[in-house]
């Protein structure tokens, strides 16, 4: 098979799909790779590396897309990309479709096989989400205690405090992997650490893990409420799978918040959990404010640390990217249950119910769908 590199066009997103070592792996699998020059210089991955790795190094991302079988890539595409589409291609990303009815509908009309990082699915766990949220978590702390800096336009808080003042407070509402990395941050710094989730036993396990460094509270209406009432910052850490994010923080209880607090989104790649938080922001201009409360709404947060982002990733989608090449679309996505819950579109249907159901189209079942691919 013939696998594509595009460079990422995306504001400020210096991550890349694959590893020097990466296109060792696929290459020692008899496949060739297209890389597109400069893919990973953001990364800190020159063209000589990529060569030497056995990848052709290709000056156009048109010629990458028209070469391949089968597209790697890290974020969604966008629209200058919706033209290098066709039925068939294999395309291998995070697609986040609940939040992107644009693109779902290019797709659909093309005919792409398009796989999401984003819902591939073991035993309850999204393996190809979770680096990139373990990174997003993290950083969710680090930008909010940035933003809460007087120069940065907050109210001029350190969240540790200092010997005879009070340490700040931090809400986290979610608490997978985004909220927990979020937290063992929070709590590093030395912060006040209040944490919700809809799931008792996830709490349960949250307790456990933490003891008394946080605070754990069930998620309902009336206790998201007070505890961002109370908060310097907000971290918005909720996710399920597929769905667009539920609106959990109303602009009400965004009013109620000290001026010059912080609102770190982070699932505002699925949509936002926070109604105030409407629009989506990039590096180069990542905050807005609303209600005197500074809101950041990047989608690709793990593209400010693009070195340790694309090692991450990479570690966990090529064994995927190997067996897809190896073994065809149709059968590597027959074969592999956990691969098969990541299939968005194929054939002009969508096959994951909740992109669906978000976006009102027909679903049909993945297996449907793929007995009638060649
Ligand atoms: N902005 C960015 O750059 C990035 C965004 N993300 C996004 O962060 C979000 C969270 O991802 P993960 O932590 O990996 O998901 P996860 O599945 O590990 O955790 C989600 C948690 O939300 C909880 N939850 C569901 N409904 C809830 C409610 N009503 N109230 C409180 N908690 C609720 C679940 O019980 C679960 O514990 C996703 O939208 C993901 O795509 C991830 C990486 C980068
Ligand atoms: C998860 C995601 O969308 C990202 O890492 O950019
Ligand atoms: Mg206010």
């Amino acid at each position: 098979m013939i696998i594509g590199i595009p460079k990422e066009i995306k504001s400020y997103e210096n991550r890349v799909a694959i590893t020097p070592a990466g296109v060792d792996a696929l290459v020692g699998s008899g496949h060739r790779i297209v890389v597109e020059a400069a893919a990973g210089i953001g990364s800190g991955f020159t063209d000589e590396e990529y060569e030497k790795a056995g990848a052709i190094i290709e000056k156009n991302a048109k010629d990458v897309w028209a070469a391949a079988d089968m597209i790697i890539k890290v974020k969604e595409p966008l629209s200058e990309e919706y033209r290098y589409f066709r039925k068939g291609l294999i395309l291998f990303t995070y697609l986040h479709l609940a939040a992107e009815p644009e693109l779902t509908k290019a797709l659909v009309d093309s005919g792409v096989t398009a796989i999401a990082y984003e819902t591939v699915e073991i035993n309850r766990t999204l393996p190809l989400l979770t680096p990139m949220s373990e990174v997003a978590g993290r950083m969710a702390t680090q930008v909010g205690a940035q933003f809460l800096e007087k120069t940065r336009g907050g109210k001029g808080i350190l969240l540790s405090g200092v010997p005879g003042v009070k340490r700040g407070k931090v809400t986290i509402i979610g608490g997978g992997v985004v909220g927990t990395n979020a937290a063992k941050m929070a709590v590093g710094l030395g912060a006040d650490v209040t944490l919700l989730d809809v799931s008792a036993e996830r709490l349960r396990q949250l307790d456990d893990q933490f003891g008394n460094d946080i605070q754990t509270i069930m998620s309902n209406p009336l206790n998201i409420a007070s505890a961002v009432a109370e908060a310097d910052l907000v971290i918005g850490a909720v996710l399920i799978p597929g769905a667009r994010a539920p609106k959990l923080v109303t602009a009400e209880m965004i009013q109620k918040m000290g001026a010059g607090s912080v609102v770190v989104d982070v699932a505002v790649d699925q949509g936002g959990i926070v109604e105030t938080a409407d629009k989506v922001t990039t590096h180069d201009a990542p905050t807005y404010t609303k209600y005197d409360v500074i809101h950041y709404a990047v989608a690709n947060m793990p593209g400010a640390v693009p070195r340790t982002s694309t090692i991450a990733l990479t570690n966990v989608t090529i064994p995927f990217a190997v067996q897809i090449a190896n073994k065809g679309a149709k059968e590597a996505l027959r074969t592999n249950l956990a691969l098969a819950k990541g299939l968005n579109v194929a054939n002009g249907f969508i096959t994951y119910e909740a992109v669906a159901r978000d976006l009102n189209y027909p679903y049909k079942q993945a297996e449907e769908v793929l007995a009638e691919l060649p």
